[in-house]
């Protein structure tokens, strides 16, 4: 049976619950429980009813003839006539109860059973022809009437039996009944029970429904995982196939080359063998080189010395149309010489002029076509003075605008650079060669100004507000320094060319009455050298000084006032005190008035005992400047007459 039977098995169930209760109404109403009315009062109350009339039979029967005129007078006696209507009733309910069972529609197969019964019931019996052979017997023929009756009564006792046993048969299928309803009933109670477990396990199945969705979908997941893995994997394995492949191929030229490296180690080992000796042979040439080294700065340093310590070179000024001039006569024969030509009227007239020579000679004179890089080749060998350790000073003397600036400092096209620039850039790279031999050079810029005699830094960058005061200082191992100064380590040659455009700009310039830009002050440039050798154990310090001197014009000629006549006086001392100083050293005198003026006293390790000096006299070809050039060239002389003093070396 199946879930879907359960509610018609319920409604059975109940229909039949429900007619339990109502049954005994229902069946007291049936014809059978009428048929059972009837068969007891067959027993008792027909059997009473039908006795009177067997009595009165009894008692009629010997008065028959009474009976027959009461018939014959068509007059009923009153009990008769009271009895009359037992015969009609008795057939008529008899048919009309057992024919209206169908029609109650409850019972059905007891009442389509009981139909056919029924109608037997309504058959003949009743219906039995007199025995005179008519359908009605004669009013008169009690007897019959007494026969028919009894006819009646067991017909309807047969009917009564009849009924009783479709009765039993209805209780037996009633009994039937509701051990079926009871079965059924247990089968409803068990099936409950098997609902509730199916929904129990209707339940369960839902979630491991659930699961298996959730499971389900899992799966869709790993199977498109799976499916990227296996891709993958096939690339993989390409690869590694390609791989494999490739890997043969490097199996075989590693084993190519395992046997051209054994040849190489062979050869390797030769060569090692070969080096070996080649250092020791490098390391006996670097000994050698070393001691070339040596002996090039010792037999530099003697040809410095015989030079001379202190060196004059004069330079010529060109004339603005690139000539000179009259009064200027350079020696064809030699580059050392320079003679002024002043003609003189007679003074007694009676003559012609007469011309008057000043001859001079220096270690060099340059003419006015001499280029920069002619100028620097002459002083370049003083310059690699300084990288072998000597202090060296290189300054510029001579009258504004003779070209003190141009020869130190020079211009920026490459032609025109000045000594300047062309030291800086050949110390640096003669000390990269020297790394080679085992140099390490540190250098440390400087660049000061004296003007009015007083120090300023042509590095500072600061506000002009506050720019600090300087004092030259003397240490005890004798090295001079100013204080508040910058100090820029420099490690490239561009670095300290971009210092020097600096102090360009910081340098005071003044308008004079000679010269446009003229320089009002002394400009010190100065870069100290350290070297060490450290596979030798060897330093050397020294300091490469390039000065730019301020313009050397008498006061007259120049016009100067107030400020100007200051500065002027200033200029004019400090390049006196330089010429008292260079005296005093040329005279060995115990006493060298280096502090009578910044100038010198900054400048005193490059004048002194132990450095190359050299100094350009520089001379305007002007015949205007004839008096300025004459004191400049005797000044120069005199500095050319001095053999300060055999400079060594500053080494430790
Ligand atoms: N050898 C030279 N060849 C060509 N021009 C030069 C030469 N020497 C100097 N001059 C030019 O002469 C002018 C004056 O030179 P410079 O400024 O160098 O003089 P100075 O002596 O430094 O003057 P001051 O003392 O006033 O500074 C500049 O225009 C410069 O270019």
């Amino acid at each position: 049976m199946s879930s879907c039977d359960l509610p018609f098995l319920f409604l059975d169930f109940c229909f039949f619950d429900h007619l339990l209760f109502v049954c005994p109404q229902i069946m007291s109403r049936l014809p059978v429980m009428s048929a059972k009315r009837v068969l007891t009062s067959s027993s008792s109350e027909n059997s009473q009813d039908m006795a009177p009339v067997k009595k009165k039979l009894r008692k009629d029967e010997p008065q028959k003839p009474q009976a027959a005129a009461t018939v014959i007078g068509d007059k009923r006696p009153p009990a008769a006539a009271a009895r009359a209507p037992l015969y009609r009733p008795v057939r008529g309910a008899g048919a009309a109860t057992v024919a209206a069972a169908p029609s109650r529609g409850v019972l059905k197969p007891v009442a389509a059973s009981a139909a056919p019964k029924a109608a037997s019931i309504r058959q003949p019996p009743a219906a039995k022809p007199s025995v005179n052979g008519g359908s009605r017997r004669q009013p008169w023929d009690l007897k019959g009437k007494v026969t028919d009756m009894e006819g009646k009564l067991r017909t309807y006792q047969t009917k009564v039996k009849s009924v009783n046993e479709e009765n039993e048969a209805m209780k037996a299928s009633v009994a039937q009944s509701q051990t079926r309803m009871a079965e059924l009933e247990r089968k409803v109670e068990s099936q409950k029970m098997k609902l509730s477990e199916y929904e129990r396990e209707l339940q369960r199945l839902s979630g491991v429904q659930n699961e298996l969705e959730k499971v389900s979908s899992e799966k869709n997941l790993l199977q498109k995982e799976l499916a990227n893995l296996e891709q993958k994997y096939k690339v993989v394995e390409t690869l590694r196939e390609s791989q494999e492949t490739e890997l043969q191929t490097l199996k075989m030229k590693l084993t190519v080359q395992e046997s051209t490296m054994a040849r190489l180690q062979a050869t390797l080992k030769d060569t090692e063998e070969e080096v070996c000796s080649l250092k020791e042979t490098v390391a006996e040439q670097r000994d050698e080189l070393h001691a070339g080294e040596m002996e090039r700065r010792r037999l530099h340093n003697t040809i410095q010395e015989l030079k001379g310590n202190i060196r004059v070179f004069c330079r010529v000024r060109p004339l603005d149309d690139g000539g000179l001039s009259k009064h200027i006569q350079l020696a064809a024969s030699d580059d050392k010489s320079i003679m002024l030509a002043k003609s003189e009227e007679s003074h007694t007239g009676k003559t012609a002029e007469t011309q008057k020579n000043y001859h001079f000679s220096f270690d060099r004179v340059f003419g006015p076509q001499a280029s920069q890089r002619e100028i620097f080749d002459e002083i370049s060998l003083l310059v690699q003075s300084a990288l072998d350790g000597y202090n060296v000073c290189c300054f510029a003397y001579g009258q504004t605008g003779s070209g003190k600036t141009y020869t130190m400092e020079g211009e920026e096209v490459d032609d025109t650079r000045g000594v300047i620039p062309r030291a800086v850039t050949q110390i640096f790279r003669a000390g990269e060669k020297l790394q080679s031999q085992g140099w390490q050079f540190t250098f440390t810029a400087s660049f000061v100004e004296i003007y009015n005699e007083t120090l300023r830094d042509l590095l500072y960058t600061g506000k002009t507000s506050k720019r600090p005061e300087h004092e030259i200082r003397k240490s005890s191992n004798n090295e001079v320094t100013v204080t508040n100064l910058t100090y820029e380590k420099v490690y490239t040659e561009d670095q300290v060319l971009g210092l020097i455009a600096l102090a360009k700009q910081n340098r005071s310039t003044a308008q004079t009455a000679q010269n446009d830009r003229s320089s009002r002050s002394h400009s010190v440039f100065q870069l100290q050298i350290e070297g060490v050798n450290a596979g030798r154990d060897i330093k050397c310090k020294s300091t490469l000084c390039l000065v730019d001197l301020a313009g050397s014009e008498r006061m007259v000629k120049s016009q100067s006032q107030g400020e100007r006549f200051k500065e002027m006086t200033s200029i004019n001392s400090s390049l006196s005190n330089l010429g008292i100083v260079i005296t005093s050293l040329a005279n060995k005198e115990s006493h060298v008035p280096y502090r009578n003026s910044k100038l010198t006293y900054l400048l005193q390790n490059c004048l002194g005992g132990n450095s190359k000096t050299l100094m350009f006299v520089n001379v305007s070809p002007e015949p205007e400047s004839f008096g300025e050039t004459l004191n400049s060239l005797r000044f120069a002389s005199k500095v050319n007459d001095c053999v300060i003093g055999t400079a060594s070396s500053n080494k430790k």
